[in-house]
């Protein structure tokens, strides 16, 4: 692992009981102070990469290898998962009422998160409580701190819930469609919450099926498309000159920023294949605009330039 990479899945493979795989050969790098946007549409296996990072896959099997910071996670024992959740890796979703109790304050909770992996006073990990909230920019947060999760809105909520991920300091905070549920003001102000989080040195993973929210957000991206990753590179890169035909496809989609989101890829209909029904070549080739005889037969990632791969036959040398 290299001297800053702080998550390093490499040939990461997940499969079902039946053996179906979900996940095939995914390798992705998080260095700290880095994003890393993983994007694809609904199904391509963004939140099982997460999971997977978290340790909360029961039932499934997986190879390869998950390494954080100097450790090897795969095989792992369930009570040094729970050790290193909050405290060396947070996770934050969708709807922060799932990652809230609706009977106690938020205040309550996170002071609770603080005391489960540090031994500090009520009173102290209120107060930490309180400087964290106020750091996620929640307006009088000592108010805030009272307040239920039904009490606060969708905005508020999702503060408080990166306040409770943040609790602890995580090295690694994973975001899974965090902005999705919110109004685009609202949104902005998450990403560059986020933006910010990544800037004080700590690994973001963010998971979504939006191209705009990795340019405003991300500093390298991976393009995942049924359960594989079929491009990765630099943002900046990435953006200026998709490689592959599905890169394209997702950032053709991406919304207006006033106007509703599309649920499909305008330039390319159809959906990606369930995972028991993926093409044996290319995974991609029966929805691609440039398909041709020889992606039948599965495309190896390539690296056509320095920092940037690509798993399509176009890029053949
Ligand atoms: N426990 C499971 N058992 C069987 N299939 C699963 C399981 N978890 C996920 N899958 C399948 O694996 C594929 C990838 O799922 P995943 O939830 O990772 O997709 P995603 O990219 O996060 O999509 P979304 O944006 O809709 O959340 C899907 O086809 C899903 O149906």
């Amino acid at each position: 692992m290299g001297a800053d990479a702080l998550l390093k899945l490499h040939h990461l493979h997940l499969e079902l009981p039946d053996g179906t795989a979900l996940l095939e050969d995914v390798s992705l790098t998080v260095r700290r102070g880095d994003a890393l946007g993983v994007v694809g549409e609904s199904g391509s296996g963004k939140s099982l990469t997460a999971m997977s990072v978290m340790g909360l896959l029961p039932g499934l099997k997986a190879s390869g290898s998950i390494g954080f910071e100097a450790r090897e996670l795969l095989g792992m024992k369930d009570r040094e998962w729970r050790r290193l959740r909050g405290a060396g890796m947070a996770m934050i979703f969708q709807d922060p009422m799932t990652a809230f109790l609706p009977v106690r304050s938020i205040g309550a909770q996170i002071d609770e998160q603080i005391r489960l992996h540090e031994r500090v006073s009520r009173r102290e990990a209120r107060a930490r409580t309180v400087a964290l909230l106020g750091r996620m920019g929640v307006p009088d947060p000592e108010a805030a701190a009272k307040r239920y999760p039904h009490q606060l809105s969708g905005g508020l909520r999702q503060r408080a819930m990166i306040a409770m991920a943040l609790s602890c300091g995580p090295a690694l905070l994973i975001a899974d469609e965090p902005t999705t549920a919110l109004d685009v003001t609202v949104q902005a102000q998450i990403l560059t919450l986020l933006c910010e989080i990544r800037d004080s040195g700590a690994g973001v993973m963010l998971i979504t099926h939006d191209m705009g929210v990795v340019a405003q957000t991300c500093t390298h991206v991976a393009v995942v498309y049924s359960g594989l990753v079929v491009e990765q590179g630099p943002v900046a890169a990435v953006m200026a000159r998709p490689l592959h035909p599905y890169t394209q496809a997702l950032l053709e989609a991406i919304p207006p920023l006033d106007g509703p989101r599309p649920d499909a890829l305008p330039s390319i209909p159809g959906r990606p294949p369930a995972p028991d029904a993926r093409p044996e070549g290319c995974v991609f080739a029966p929805r691609c605009r440039f398909v041709r005889p020889d992606c039948a037969v599965r495309p190896a990632l390539r690296e056509p330039e320095e920092g940037r791969r690509v798993a399509c036959v176009l890029y053949d040398a």
